[in-house]
């Protein structure tokens, strides 16, 4: 899917003479909730606080207040079909949230009506039949009731049951995490694409809400601490709608449901009263503190944690691997030969890769040798890419990992050897995945299109560098991917602790001198950051003294 708004050049719509930025179209099909909390209502402000734009199809009017629900009403299927038709002709689809579905009927309609959209139109199915509080949302009594809703899950591309949802849905019992994943291996069978189980009922860890991620790909648990309030109506729905929303704005799934988290427990923490029973959570805007953002943890965790270990139990510092020594890397080369080391350390460069991709064992084993030498002789931080097998050997400094080589290779071997780990992210759910590791430092890519190298994934741009940068804290951060001159000063204003290039050095003209400007450049910009950001500290004191002197106490 392309990314919407934030990365390619805002689509223009013509509104009378005015050109006006489109925004990413996200309908809600669920039902209205007349007290504000959840449905509909939720889906809006939750679309609203991603900034897309809301569109409801709405399925039952309840009659509903914090504490009852006092009545529904189904929509007719003509009336559901004009919602469905008049918004197809005018305002399309980026992504689709489907909530309360209140027949059997209804489904069968929906069912019917999907099947007409292009299959990559994300659609994220919330099965509302436990609310958060526990109680069954009976609709449609008698023999035409849901909780069957298999006429849709073809559609989903993400389902999202709580706890109860998924004993319902599947008639297994899920109080382990063993039993998590059986139960969400049974819906995977029978046509869901992925599955997010919200851990928000689970008992057996009681610090942690703990959600659980699986696709025919990949699955992962996402642990969040708890947050005690009353006021947790419409969570499922606003849940779903952020994730929605997420996937409307380019984010690939993994790293929509991390951000979706991250809001809900956002919003949670600042939740409010509305009447006499469950209030509900506060849609703010984006973007997100970095304390409400989940961590990303496997099922051996997981099992640890409904064992009574804590989150600190499972990163204890003795398992993180060696910091860096120049923790201020500046320009990072990444290249592809002993040569180019040999013309770049002499210009003061103190850390850079030897990238080979193409080279026999034996070629490959003097190139790491060679590359290990020159870093001890100018005292800089070579990283090894890949081959880790002969990185660990023949006694490297550092190895750069992609995430797809965190499965193979031998970590712990890295790690007791003292040899730094650098790893690879392109996204929320990978940035989590590397600081899991405690790595040496994270490289945060690609932030802009890139000839050097195909890329599965869509350039994360400077705005999203900017979020995932303090994410990465306390580890130090590398932008990769199509960095230049031009570019580099955006880059560095993000934070960044360093930048990496290829082309840009390896192209050039006169390598030694595009080196050169880009270390000044570089150095320039992070001066300045510096200034900008005493200034702002100064700015921040001097306003606390002008409070304390208002009011001294
Ligand atoms: C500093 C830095 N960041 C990212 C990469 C990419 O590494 P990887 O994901 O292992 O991909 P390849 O480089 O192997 O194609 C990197 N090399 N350096
Ligand atoms: C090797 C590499 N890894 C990337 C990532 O995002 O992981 S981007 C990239 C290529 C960087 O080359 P250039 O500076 O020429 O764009
Ligand atoms: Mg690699």
């Amino acid at each position: 899917m392309q990314p919407h708004s934030e990365l390619m050049p805002q689509a223009a719509k013509m509104n009378g003479n005015k050109t006006a930025a489109a925004k990413a179209i996200v309908w809600s099909i669920a039902g209205s909730d007349s007290g504000g909390g959840a449905g509909i209502q939720a889906d809006l402000l939750t679309m609203r606080a991603f900034g897309v734009h809301g569109c409801s199809l709405i399925t039952a009017i309840t009659a509903q207040s914090s504490v009852e629900v006092a009545r529904v009403e189904l929509v007719s299927e003509q009336m559901l079909a004009a919602q469905w038709h008049t918004l197809l002709a005018d305002l399309p689809p980026v992504a689709i949230k489907i909530g309360l579905v209140a027949s059997r009927a209804q489904q069968q309609q929906l069912a019917t009506l999907l099947a007409t959209l292009p299959t990559t139109i994300p659609v994220i199915i919330d099965p509302v039949l436990i609310a958060s509080c526990g109680d069954t949302l009976t609709l449609d009594p008698g023999s035409d009731a849901l909780p069957e809703l298999p006429e849709l899950y073809r559609f989903a591309s993400l389902l999202t049951p709580n706890l109860p949802e998924l004993a319902a849905l599947t008639g297994l019992a899920v109080t382990t995490p063993d039993q998590i994943i059986t139960a969400t291996a049974c819906l995977l069978t029978q046509g869901v694409r992925a599955v997010l189980v919200k851990g928000g009922h689970a008992s057996g860890c009681k610090q942690l809400a703990l959600d659980y991620l699986v696709s025919a790909t990949q699955q992962a648990w996402l642990a969040s601490p708890r947050i005690e309030t009353a006021h947790n109506h419409g969570t499922g729905c606003s849940l779903a709608s952020a994730i929605a929303s997420a996937l409307a704005l380019g984010y690939p799934l993994d790293d929509a449901v991390v951000l979706a988290k991250a809001y809900l427990n956002r919003g949670l923490s600042a939740a409010y009263a509305t009447g006499q029973g469950a209030g509900t959570l506060n849609h703010l805007p984006l973007p997100i503190a970095v304390e409400y953002f989940p961590h990303w943890l496997n099922t051996a965790q997981v099992q640890a944690l409904y064992q009574g270990a804590t989150l600190a139990d499972l990163q204890p510092s003795s398992a993180a691997f060696a910091p860096l020594e120049q923790q201020e890397m500046g320009l990072y080369p990444v290249v592809d030969s002993v040569a180019w080391l040999k013309r770049l350390l002499p210009l003061g460069i103190n850390t850079i890769q030897l990238r080979i991709k193409t080279a026999d064992q034996q070629q490959l084993s003097a190139e790491i040798a060679a590359a290990i030498a020159l870093g001890k002789q100018y005292q800089a931080q070579v990283f090894i890419n890949d081959h880790w097998q002969l990185a660990l050997q023949l006694g490297a400094y550092g190895v750069h990992l992609g995430q797809e080589d965190l499965a193979t290779a031998d970590l712990a071997a890295l790690r007791q050897a003292g040899i730094r780990l650098g790893v690879s992210s392109h996204g929320y759910a990978e940035l989590l995945r590397a600081k899991a590791l405690q790595p040496s430092y994270i490289a945060l890519g690609h932030i802009f299109p890139t000839k050097t190298k195909q890329m599965p994934s869509q350039p994360q741009g400077v705005v999203r560098l900017a979020q995932y940068v303090p994410l990465a804290a306390p580890y130090p951060t590398v932008a990769i991917g199509g960095i230049n001159a031009e570019r580099l000063a955006a880059v560095a204003a993000t934070g960044v602790n360093s930048i990496a290039v290829v082309t840009a050095i390896t192209e050039a003209a006169d390598p030694e001198h595009a080196t050169q400007l880009l270390m000044a450049l570089l150095a320039k910009a992070k001066q300045e950051a510096q200034v900008r950001q005493l200034a702002q500290a100064k700015e921040f004191a001097q306003a606390i003294s002008e409070v304390n002197a208002v009011c001294p106490n």
